[in-house]
């Protein structure tokens, strides 16, 4: 695909190279900037996960964590999506034309979107072969989460992450799918969505030569459907309400507020963006 370049061929004269339209980023520096705003922005990233040998929790440990109070556990598990949310919102902010679209839409994506790049991005502290995940520096199976009181919301984010995992996507990969979950022109409530289907459009090409170079086409087939995520993300949501029936008086301070923001927004504060 031409790369609309300039021909700095000497015959041109300079009329004619200032008449060309404004040189297109081509599709792989797009990639590249993709997989470099990705890599910045994960934690662990990979090369400390490909190094560090994953430990298992312990017997003890793990019934030390099914003994936690239900309220402990959940705080636990939102302090640490939310600090993995932090850093979908800076991903977000690296991506080409993102900060150009208005507040509203940035935030419209984010909301929509954050979540399911985080359980996009759980693959990389996935271990396919014990069925666990990397949680506080040990590898923990779902059995540790039972005091969370949500057997079935934990059931679907391992198994997410197992299908996901099998697909075994590099970094690159990763990015890009994790850019296409978040400008999806798709979502509700969008203001200027032609802006977001634009941008979508560039990351759409630049992921399909990335997976033609690399000779994995037949990745596309295989993802998970995007109708798994969003009802993952609908799951949470029916349980975050039943913990909060469960506990009266909205989740407890100790919940971090862009989760509280995100999964248990107050009435009274009107739609965000707008306070
Ligand atoms: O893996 C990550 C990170 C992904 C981004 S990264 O950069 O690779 C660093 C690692 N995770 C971020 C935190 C994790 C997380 C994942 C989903 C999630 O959903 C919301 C929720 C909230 C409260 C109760 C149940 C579910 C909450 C936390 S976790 O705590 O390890 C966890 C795991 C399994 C589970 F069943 C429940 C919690 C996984």
């Amino acid at each position: 695909e031409t790369a609309g370049r300039v021909s700095l061929s000497p015959l041109c004269p300079l009329s004619v190279l200032l008449s060309h339209r404004v040189t297109r980023v081509p599709s792989e520096l797009l990639s590249q900037s993709v997989l470099l705003s990705h890599r910045a922005t994960c934690h662990p990233r990979a090369e400390e996960l490909q190094g560090q040998r994953w430990v298992p929790f312990s017997r003890e440990e793990i019934s030390a964590f099914q003994s936690q109070p239900m309220a402990e556990m959940w705080q636990r598990c939102a302090r640490r999506v939310t600090e993995a949310i932090e850093r979908v919102v800076e991903f977000a902010k690296r991506l080409r034309g993102f900060l150009q679209l208005s507040q509203h839409d940035q935030i419209v994506l984010l909301k929509a979107g954050a979540m399911e790049v985080v359980l996009v991005r759980m693959c990389r502290a996935f271990d396919a072969a014990t069925r666990s995940v990397l949680f506080e520096g040990k590898l923990a199976g779902p059995e540790l989460f039972r005091s969370l009181g949500c057997p079935e919301l934990v059931a679907s984010i391992f198994d997410f992450a197992q299908s996901l995992s099998a697909l075994r996507c590099s970094e690159s990969e990763l990015a890009m799918l994790s850019a296409l979950v978040l400008l999806n022109a798709g979502r509700p409530c969008l203001q200027d969505r032609p802006r977001v289907a634009r941008l979508q459009g560039h990351l759409d090409v630049a992921f399909r030569l990335l997976l033609r170079r690399t000779r994995r086409e037949g990745l596309l087939a295989r993802l998970p459907a995007p109708g798994r995520l969003r009802a993952l993300c609908s799951q949470h949501l029916e349980q975050v309400q039943a913990f909060r029936r469960l506990h009266p008086g909205g989740l407890p301070a100790a919940f971090p507020p862009l989760y509280r923001e995100l999964f248990a927004p107050d009435p009274a504060d009107g739609p965000a963006g707008t306070r």
